[in-house]
C-alpha cells in the first residue's frame, strides 16, 4: 500500500529510509520536518512497515510527508526485545531491501535522493545502482561514527580485541577529536557480546565512501573536535544538523495529547525542579533484577519522580509511593522542558540526550548498549552535566537500592555546590544548542546547505 497519491510541483523527491526502530524512526521523522521547512517543495516519501505505519501513520506532518510502507516481514515491534540484537538486524538487512527497490520502482515522481539510515547499509547498493544520490543518517553522536571510522587505529595501538575485566579502566588516547576514554566507555559493540554486530557498525561507516552526503545529528558546538577530525579525513560532505528531536512542536501548546494532560497536571502540581526523570528509551531496559533495585531505590530516596516504565508499569505502579508516578509512555520532550523537572535518569539513547541537553536537564546515567556507553562518558566526563550512577567498570554488576537512592538524594539536592554548578553547565549548553537552530545558527546552517546541495544536484 503506498499512500502516494497525487503529484505535487516537486523540487526534489526525498526517499527517507529509516532502521525500523523508534530510536531511529524518530530522528529521520523529524530531519524530514526540518528539510520541509526550509524548502516546502520538497516530497518526502518515508519507508515503514505496515506495522509502523500502524504507530505512527496518524501523528501530526507536512502534507508533503507521505508513507511508503512496506510488507511486515520482520520481527514485530510488539515481541522484540533488543534493537541490536544480531538477529534483528540481520532480518532487516536481509529484508528491507527488495521491497525498498520495489516501492522506489512504483514511485512518481522519480525519487531525486534517498536518505537512508546509516546501518542500513543495503540502501548504498540500490542508490548507486539506480544512480540516485544518497545521504547517509547517522543517528548516534559524531564520536561512535568516529570510533567506527578509526577502528584501525584502536587495532594498531593493541587496544582491541578488549578484555573487559582487565582492561576497563584503561584508556584510549589515539583517536584524533576524542578526549582521552575508558575502554569500558568505548560502544559495546567493541567487547563481549556486542562483537556479534560490530561488523555491522563498520560496515555503516565504510559505506559513506560510496554516498554524496554524512548528515551528523549531533550540535556543532558539543563534539567540535571530534567534527573537524572527521572532515579532514572524509571525502564525503559532511553536515552536522542536531540535535534530531523535535522541539519545533514546543512552541504550539495545543498540540498537547489530550491523553497526557491527566501526568501534566501532576508535574504542573510539583515544585520547580523537583521531580527526576527515569526512562530507559524505547527498547532496551535494565534487567529485572536491576529493576526492582531502581523501583524501590526511587522510592526510599523520598525525592519525586516520574517514571515511565513501558510494559513494566503494571508491575510497579501501585507501589510507587505517594511521590512516584509510573506511565508506560509520555511526550518526552514536553516533560523534560517542564519546569518541575530537575534532572533525567537516562540510559543515554542519543535522543533522549539530546533532549535533555536542550531542555537544560542535567542527567544520571545508567548506560545500557551500543553508544550509550560513550554517550555517558561525554555526558559526565566532557560536558560535566551528568553523574554516572555506576561508577565502576563491572558492566554487569548490580546496583544496590541504598546506593541509588542516595546518589538520587544527592543528584536531586537543588543546594549542593557541585549540583549547582552541573545545573548551571546543562542550562549553557541548553542556550547553545537551541542557537544552533535558530536563523543562521551552526545546524541551521548545515540544514539549509544540504537542502540547497540536494535541490541543485537535482535542477
Ligand atoms: O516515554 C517516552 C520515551 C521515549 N520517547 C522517545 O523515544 C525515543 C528514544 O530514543 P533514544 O533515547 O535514542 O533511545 P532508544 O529508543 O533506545 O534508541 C536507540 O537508537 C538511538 C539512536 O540511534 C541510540 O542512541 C540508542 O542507543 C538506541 O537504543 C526519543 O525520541 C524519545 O523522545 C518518547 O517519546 N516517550
Amino acid at each position: 500500500m503506498d499512500h502516494v497519491t497525487k503529484e505535487p510541483t516537486t523540487v526534489c523527491h526525498v526517499l527517507a529510509v529509516p532502521f525500523p526502530s523508534r530510536g531511529h524512526i524518530n530522528p529521520m521523522m523529524n530531519l524530514c520536518k526540518s528539510l520541509l521547512s526550509k524548502n516546502m517543495d520538497i516530497l518526502v516519501t518515508f519507508v515503514v512497515s505496515e506495522e509502523w505505519f500502524g504507530f505512527i501513520g496518524s501523528e501530526p506532518k507536512p502534507d508533503n510527508i507521505r508513507f511508503g510502507t512496506i510488507p511486515n516481514d520482520f520481527t514485530s515491534e510488539l515481541d522484540r526485545s533488543g534493537n541490536y540484537s544480531p538477529d534483528f538486524f540481520e532480518e532487516v538487512l536481509r529484508k528491507m531491501e527488495a521491497p525498498v527497490e520495489q516501492l522506489i520502482d512504483r514511485l512518481e515522481p522519480p525519487v531525486t535522493t534517498i536518505v537512508y539510515d546509516a546501518y542500513l547499509t543495503f540502501a548504498v547498493r540500490v542508490g548507486n545502482r539506480r544512480k540516485i544520490p544518497l545521504a547517509s543518517f547517522w543517528t548516534m553522536p559524531a564520536l561512535v561514527y568516529s570510533v567506527f571510522h578509526h577502528f584501525d587505529l584502536l587495532v594498531q595501538n593493541r587496544h582491541f580485541p578488549i578484555n573487559l575485566l582487565e582492561q576497563g579502566e584503561d584508556r584510549v588516547d589515539c583517536i584524533p577529536g576524542i578526549s582521552s576514554i575508558r575502554k569500558v566507555d568505548l560502544p559495546t559493540c567493541l567487547y563481549g557480546k556486542g562483537l556479534d554486530v560490530l561488523h555491522r557498525g563498520l560496515e555503516a561507516v565504510s559505506g559513506v565512501a560510496k554516498v554524496q552526503y554524512l548528515l551528523l545529528v549531533s550540535v556543532y558546538e558539543l563534539e567540535s573536535q571530534i567534527i573537524e577530525a572527521l572532515k579532514e579525513r572524509i571525502s564525503t560532505p559532511v553536515y552536522h544538523i542536531g540535535p534530531p528531536i523535535p522541539y519545533f512542536k514546543l512552541e504550539d501548546n495545543s498540540a498537547v495529547n489530550p491523553s497526557d494532560k491527566s501526568y501534566f497536571q501532576w508535574l504542573d502540581s510539583q515544585p520547580e525542579s523537583s521531580v527526576l526523570y527515569v526512562s530507559q528509551g524505547s527498547l532496551h531496559s535494565a534487567t529485572s533484577a536491576q529493576l526492582d533495585e531502581i523501583a524501590a531505590g526511587l522510592r526510599i530516596s523520598g525525592v519525586r519522580y516520574f517514571w515511565v516504565a513501558r510494559k513494566e508499569t503494571p508491575r510497579f505502579e501501585d507501589e510507587c509511593g505517594e511521590k512516584g508516578l509510573i506511565v508506560p509512555w509520555c511526550d518526552q520532550l514536553r516533560v523534560l522542558c517542564h519546569p518541575s523537572i530537575g534532572g533525567f535518569w537516562s540510559h543515554c539513547g542519543w535522543n533522549s540526550t539530546s533532549e535533555a541537553i536542550f531542555a537544560g536537564v542535567p542527567m544520571l546515567t545508567f548506560p545500557i548498549y551500543w553508544d550509550q556507553t560513550p554517550n555517558s562518558k561525554q555526558i559526565v566526563e566532557d560536558w560535566k552535566i551528568g553523574w554516572r550512577v555506576k561508577n565502576k567498570s563491572e558492566a554487569h554488576s548490580l546496583v544496590p537500592r541504598e546506593e541509588i537512592a542516595g546518589i538520587i538524594r544527592r543528584f536531586m539536592n537543588l543546594d549542593s555546590e557541585e549540583g549547582k554548578e552541573m545545573r548551571k553547565r546543562a542550562k549553557k549548553l541548553s542556550q547553545v544548542c537551541r542557537q544552533a537552530v535558530q536563523k543562521g545558527g551552526s545546524s541551521d546552517t548545515d540544514l539549509q546547505a544540504f537542502v540547497n546541495d540536494i535541490a541543485q544536484c537535482h535542477k
